[in-house]
Parts: C-alpha cells; sequence; structure tokens
C-alpha cells in the first residue's frame, strides 16, 4: 500500500515527505517494527507511542502516522487522531475483513466469556466454521492463542479477522469490553449480532462513573444497524431483566431480541431448578419450547445460555440442535470449576471479580449447600478500589467464614487492598472469629481447605482460569486450582 491512498481515506491527513512510499506492514509496537512498515504513533495511557518513532526508524519502518509533531528522516502521515487513523488504517489494509463474515459481539459487565464460549459450541455443533476471542483465548480455526487483552487493538483484530477468513471461518464470536468500546478497538468492525449480558459495578478506575460505564457498553448497540440491508439483518440481543437494555434499545436501530427469567421476553426461562449437579429449566422461545437439563449451575449460567440461544435462533439454528449443544456443555475453564481429589467437601473456582458476580456465585452455592460456606477472594490492585468493602460485604453476608487474601496486587501494597476490604466483611456483622486477612493465596487456599469439614463448600474466588499472580509488575505462576488440588492432597484425603 502507498502513504497516499491513506490520504484518500483520512480527509483531514497531511503527507510530510513521498507521498509514493510504500509500506507493507502496520505496526503500532516500536519493538515489533520489522523493514517496511508503517508506524503508528499512539498517544497511550501509560507511554507516548511518539517517543518510540526512532527506534521504528532504525528497525526499518518505512513511513509513520503521527498526531504530533515529529522530527524524523521518515515520510509522516500527520492525522488528527492516531487511535482513529489506526483502526481505518488497519481495516483498509486488511481489505474490511468483517465484512465477509458474521461477527458476534457480546458486552456486559458479567457473563460475556461464558456466553461466548457456549455460543461458540452451538455455532460450531451446527457446521458453522467459528473463531473466537475474549478473556482466555483467541481460536482461528483449531488452533488457540493466548491474548493480552479481553478485546484486542483494532490493528490485531482486523489482522486476525482477516486470518480467520483465511480458514474460511463463517462466525466470529467475540467479547466486546467497555475498554475496547470506549477506546474504539471495534471501529471498523461490523457486527452482525450485538448481545447485552448485564450491567453492574466494575471498572470505576477507568470510566469514573457508572454513567460513563453504561454509555461506553451502548457504543456497541448505538453503532449498530443504522443501514438497513436486507441481505445482512442486524440483531441486537438484551436482557429484559437489567435496565440499561431499556437504553439500548434506544440507541440501536438493529432488530432487538430479549431473554429474561423475571420479565416477559422473547427467549424466556421458567420452573428453574438448582443443584450442585447442574440446572434443568422450561426455555420458551418465538421458535418453540423445551425443558433443559444443563451441567452449568446457577441462575446466572441461565441468563448466558438464553443470550447465546437467542442469537443462535437468530442464525437459524433449530432448537432441538441448541438443546443438544447445551445439554452437552460442561462449562468453561475457571467458571464455577469444580476441584475434587476425593475430598468430602466441595470446591470451587470461579472468576468472581465483581460485586455482582460474586454475590451470584454465593447465591447459587447457597441454594444447594448442605454445610458451612467458606469463601475465599481478593480484588486485584491498580483497578477500581471502590467495589473492594461492598464485595467484603457480600462475601460476609452469604458465607459462614471469609478468608481475605490477594487478587493480582500488581503495583499495590497487598495487604493495604486486604484492609480496603475488611470494613465491608465488618459491616456483614462478621466477627473476628469468623473471617480473617491473610495476604498469601497459597497459604489462604491451604487453610480455607483445612477448614473445611463434609458437606461444606469453598468458594475460591477471582482468578479462575488465570495461571498466573501478579505481583508488583512480576508474573509469577499461579493456578488457584492446582493450588487447591494440592492443598486437598496434603490433607490426605
Ligand atoms: C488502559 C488500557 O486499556 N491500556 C490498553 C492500551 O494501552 P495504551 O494505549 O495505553 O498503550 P501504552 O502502553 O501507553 O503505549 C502507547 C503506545 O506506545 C507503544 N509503545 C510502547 C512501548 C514501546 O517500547 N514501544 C511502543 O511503540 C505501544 O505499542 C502503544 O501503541 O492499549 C493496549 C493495546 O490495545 C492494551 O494492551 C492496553 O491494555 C492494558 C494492558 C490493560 O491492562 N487494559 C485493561 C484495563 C483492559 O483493556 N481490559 C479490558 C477487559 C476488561 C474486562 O472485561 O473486565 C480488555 O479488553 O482487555
Ligand atoms: N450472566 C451472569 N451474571 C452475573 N454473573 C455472572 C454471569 N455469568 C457469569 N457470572 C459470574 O461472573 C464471573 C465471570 O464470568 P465471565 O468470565 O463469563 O465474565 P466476563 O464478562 O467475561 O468477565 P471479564 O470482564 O473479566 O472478561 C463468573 O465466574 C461468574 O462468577
Ligand atoms: N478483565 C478484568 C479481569 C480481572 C481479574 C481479576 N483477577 C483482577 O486481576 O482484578 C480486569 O482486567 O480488570
Ligand atoms: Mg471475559
Amino acid at each position: 500500500m502507498q502513504l497516499k491512498q491513506l490520504t484518500e481515506l483520512l480527509l483531514l491527513s497531511r503527507i510530510a515527505g513521498n507521498p509514493d512510499t510504500e509500506f507493507t506492514g502496520v505496526e503500532t509496537d516500536s519493538r515489533k517494527v520489522r523493514p517496511g512498515d508503517l508506524f503508528i504513533c499512539i498517544t497511550g495511557h501509560r507511554t507516548d507511542g511518539h517517543a518510540y518513532a526512532a527506534q521504528a526508524e532504525q528497525q526499518g519502518a518505512s513511513a509513520i502516522v503521527a498526531e504530533k509533531p515529529l522530527q524524523t528522516s521518515l515520510p509522516v502521515l500527520y492525522v488528527p487522531d492516531s487511535r482513529f487513523a489506526m483502526a481505518l488504517i488497519a481495516t483498509a489494509f486488511y481489505r474490511n475483513p468483517s465484512l465477509e463474515m458474521k461477527v458476534i459481539g457480546i458486552t456486559g459487565t458479567n457473563g460475556k466469556t461464558t456466553t461466548t464460549y457456549i455460543l461458540e459450541k452451538i455455532l460450531r455443533d451446527h457446521h458453522f466454521r467459528t473463531g473466537l476471542m475474549g478473556t482466555i483465548a483467541m481460536k482461528i480455526g483449531d488452533q488457540e492463542y493466548e491474548v493480552k487483552n479481553t478485546t484486542q487493538e483494532a490493528l490485531e483484530l482486523q489482522r486476525h479477522f482477516r486470518e480467520m477468513r483465511n480458514v474460511g471461518t463463517d462466525y466470529c464470536v467475540m467479547e466486546v469490553s467497555s475498554h475496547a468500546l470506549e477506546q474504539g478497538r471495534v471501529r471498523g468492525c461490523r457486527f452482525r449480532t450485538a448481545i447485552f449480558t448485564n450491567l453492574s459495578q466494575d471498572h470505576l478506575d477507568y470510566h469514573l462513573t457508572m454513567a460513563n460505564y453504561k454509555a461506553a457498553k451502548g457504543l456497541l448497540f448505538s453503532r449498530m444497524g443504522n443501514t438497513f440491508d436486507p441481505a445482512f439483518p442486524q440483531f441486537a440481543v438484551l436482557n429484559a431483566d437489567d435496565p440499561a437494555s431499556d437504553t439500548y434499545r434506544r440507541h440501536t436501530s438493529a432488530q432487538v431480541i430479549t431473554y429474561g427469567i423475571d420479565n416477559p421476553a422473547d427467549v424466556w426461562a421458567s420452573d428453574i431448578r438448582i443443584t450442585a449437579q447442574g440446572t434443568s429449566f422450561r426455555m420458551r422461545t418465538f421458535a418453540g419450547e423445551l425443558d433443559l437439563k444443563l451441567k452449568l449451575i446457577g441462575k446466572f449460567s441461565v441468563y448466558n445460555v438464553l443470550a447465546a440461544s437467542a442469537a443462535a435462533l437468530a442464525e437459524g439454528v433449530p432448537l432441538s440442535r441448541i438443546q443438544s449443544s447445551l445439554e452437552e456443555m460442561t462449562g468453561v475453564s475457571g467458571r464455577f470449576e469444580a476441584v475434587y481429589e476425593g475430598q468430602p467437601f466441595l470446591v470451587i473456582v470461579d472468576y468472581a471479580h465483581t460485586p455482582d458476580s460474586l454475590e451470584n456465585v454465593l447465591a447459587t452455592i447457597r441454594e444447594f449447600a448442605e454445610g458451612k460456606v467458606i469463601t475465599l477472594f481478593g480484588c486485584g490492585g491498580d483497578r477500581d478500589r471502590s467495589k473492594r468493602p461492598i464485595m467484603g460485604k457480600i462475601a460476609g453476608n452469604y458465607s459462614d467464614y471469609v478468608i481475605v487474601t490477594s487478587d493480582n496486587p500488581r503495583t499495590e501494597d497487598p495487604e493495604a487492598i486486604l484492609r480496603d476490604i475488611e470494613p465491608g466483611v465488618r459491616e456483614a456483622g462478621l466477627e473476628p472469629d469468623r473471617y480473617e486477612l491473610l495476604a498469601d493465596r497459597k497459604a489462604a487456599i491451604q487453610k480455607a481447605v483445612a477448614l473445611a469439614s463434609p458437606k461444606d463448600v469453598v468458594l475460591i474466588a477471582g482468578k479462575g482460569h488465570e495461571t498466573y499472580q501478579e505481583i508488583g509488575v512480576t508474573r509469577y505462576d499461579f493456578d488457584d486450582r492446582l493450588v487447591a488440588k494440592n492443598a486437598i492432597r496434603s490433607l490426605g484425603h
């Protein structure tokens, strides 16, 4: 591609240098620049990409995109907004791959990853070729890749969409985080369907207010369906039990399909029964009704199943196929995952790291727990601090014993995070004989299983599938499931 082709795309851009300059790749990280690349300088939250233009030049970049004046001998395309330009350039460079498939985006505070996996399974079982992007991993064809972010930057996103198309992907099911929407990571991406799971408190460190956070999620819906293409209907799948859906419904031109439990909806669940083994319920849909027996556990799982089913029905997947896929589904890594080493009590590892998810998981456990409920959790450092005492109170309200421990403390003092959580536990009425603060997560897990008696339930919350713990700026190997297994074994069960 030539630099001058970009000026045709970006009205207010201006070239300093040779407009015929060719580039053969696009990169935003100077460390990854290869000869011939176009390096785009992004003004970031931690550092400024403009400071790395010289490194990009040394590594053989052929041209640069910048939003601030630069001293360089390379040709520069000056643009008003580098991030915006990056999304547009990436989309053009990879030849608009989202137009060649059906991308289904899932947003909401909790349940995105789980809903993504459920929907991907339904579509794959129906013989569509699927790709997936989200917190745990990215899947392209049969290959699975590690990811840094839940939703990738526009440049990586477009590159990976193209790779998906290269292996014939029909559907990409992806999580769309509020950070991604706010930063425009999905600009240039055409969605077939947007799914909303729910809205509750999280990420106030970034969005500052719930109104901003709600508005960020709303961008997924407001950017959809504004032109009607009969060959490409677009759908917004909204949670009828979450008040934010009213706003999103008004902001989208896509066809709305609702799902819910407490309010009437197009895809609706009733007669829900929850046990430690699974959940059964009746699902009524615009395409018929069925009775489901799931291995997934909890009312929150029913919501995820309804959302995925609504999106699958919109794609014409028959109900009978949806039923078999759902009933086979065993669960998602680190989401309500049981750890069993022959012990006479239950140990559950779950990714609940928000007040709402912790409450849902604990309410579910309370539905079937026959013995005590022992909860171990913490809160991530360098993240929303205001959720800490709230989560402490929830843990206190639902548990017989609480161990407050470290999650990923990152650059914060681990003990200080624990002290932020403690007032919530106290507010729930727990005295020091019913809770403790123990920053070392491994010791805390050992303590939690040692305290358990037959029929008790131990919940290890917050880190789910994560295989590391981030302390300071270092990531140490750490997997709640392995640590719990070893702890149970050492008890001699
Ligand atoms: C606050 C935030 O969202 N930061 C994201 C953002 O980073 P940034 O733009 O601020 O980048 P920066 O580190 O300041 O660097 C600026 C520029 O300099 C470049 N650079 C930097 C160093 C260098 O040596 N050379 C160089 O060229 C960088 O490549 C970048 O282009 O853009 C990066 C690329 O997309 C992201 O990886 C990064 O996510 C960080 C790691 C992060 O922790 N993000 C979290 C908060 C997040 O986004 N979470 C959501 C999920 C939340 C949820 O679902 O619960 C997510 O989608 O992952
Ligand atoms: N529909 C739901 N409503 C409320 N809580 C849920 C729901 N689904 C899952 N959860 C809880 O939230 C936790 C995280 O679920 P999941 O990973 O699917 O969410 P996510 O939205 O992808 O999270 P993240 O923002 O970290 O990517 C689960 O371990 C469970 O405790
Ligand atoms: N996507 C979420 C994950 C949080 C997981 C939790 N274990 C933590 O580290 O806070 C975030 O980046 O805020
Ligand atoms: Mg996720």
